[in-house]
């Protein structure tokens, strides 16, 4: 079995049905990205995988604890860096130790002792970052991890998930950003129409296509005029 486990996965919220028939496996050593349009369910996927919202139908398996970053607005805005990670650790039984390792190697520790609430978004986006490595788990899961990033955290962060999926985890990860999909990716998934394509080679997923763009527009059904 893979590390990741996604088996005819049916999720409902307020009363209806957001996904359905979702099969996804990721094995470790994989970096697979979920592609879709707003509002088609990658989130939503996402914290069905990491065990936050409940299946209507179908199971989620995870071998290992899941270190995840689903959103940057979480944590409280009067805590410093450190001290939301010292938290965190405590409540998930993880040494404190991992706090300065993880500070360090996603930059926070230039402003790890500011309070959160002065952060700007791509700081919070490397708080998240920070706070799904500090498990140190095999199975890791970002939600746009990319959005407000300068430059610099781009590529760092490329280098990032890229280096995570070598050292043998399974990474999932949703981004809108084609470009650096295309850069990195082993495998990517489309959600749409309520469910998800079978994860591809990104190879096989650009086929003739000239890049991601055109495979990506290509694979998602037409947007319904609202
Ligand atoms: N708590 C909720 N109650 C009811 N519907 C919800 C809830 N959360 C999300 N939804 C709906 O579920 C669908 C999927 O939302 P989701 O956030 O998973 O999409 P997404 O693909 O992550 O979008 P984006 O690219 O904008 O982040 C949307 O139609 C959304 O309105």
């Amino acid at each position: 079995m893979a590390r990741i486990e996604v088996r005819d996965l049916q999720v409902n919220l307020g009363g209806r049905t957001v996904l359905q028939h979702v099969d996804l496996s990721v094995a470790d050593g994989e970096l697979v990205y979920l592609l879709g349009r707003n509002g088609a369910g990658k989130s939503t996927l996402l914290r069905a995988l990491c065990g936050m919202v409940t299946p209507a139908a179908g199971s989620v398996v995870i071998d290992g604890p899941v270190g995840m970053h689903l959103g940057t607005d979480t944590v409280h805005p009067g805590h410093t860096a450190r001290r939301h990670l010292r938290w965190f650790a405590a409540a998930s039984g993880v040494c404190a130790d991992r706090v300065d390792d993880v500070l360090a190697r996603t930059g926070v520790d230039a402003y790890g002792d500011r309070r959160i609430g002065s952060y700007s978004l791509g700081m919070r986006q490397r708080l998240g970052i920070a706070t799904a490595l500090l498990p140190d788990a095999d199975a890791l899961v970002f939600d746009e991890p990319l959005n407000g990033l300068d430059v610099e955290g781009i590529a760092w962060l490329r280098e990032l998930l890229t280096d995570l999926a070598r050292d043998g985890r399974a990474v999932v990860v949703a981004s809108h950003l084609l470009p650096e999909v295309e850069r990195t990716a082993d495998r990517v998934a489309v959600v749409d129409r309520r469910t998800a394509t079978p994860a591809v080679p990104l190879a096989e997923f650009l086929g003739a296509h000239p890049d991601l763009e055109s495979a990506y527009l290509t694979a998602v059904s037409p947007e319904v005029a609202a």
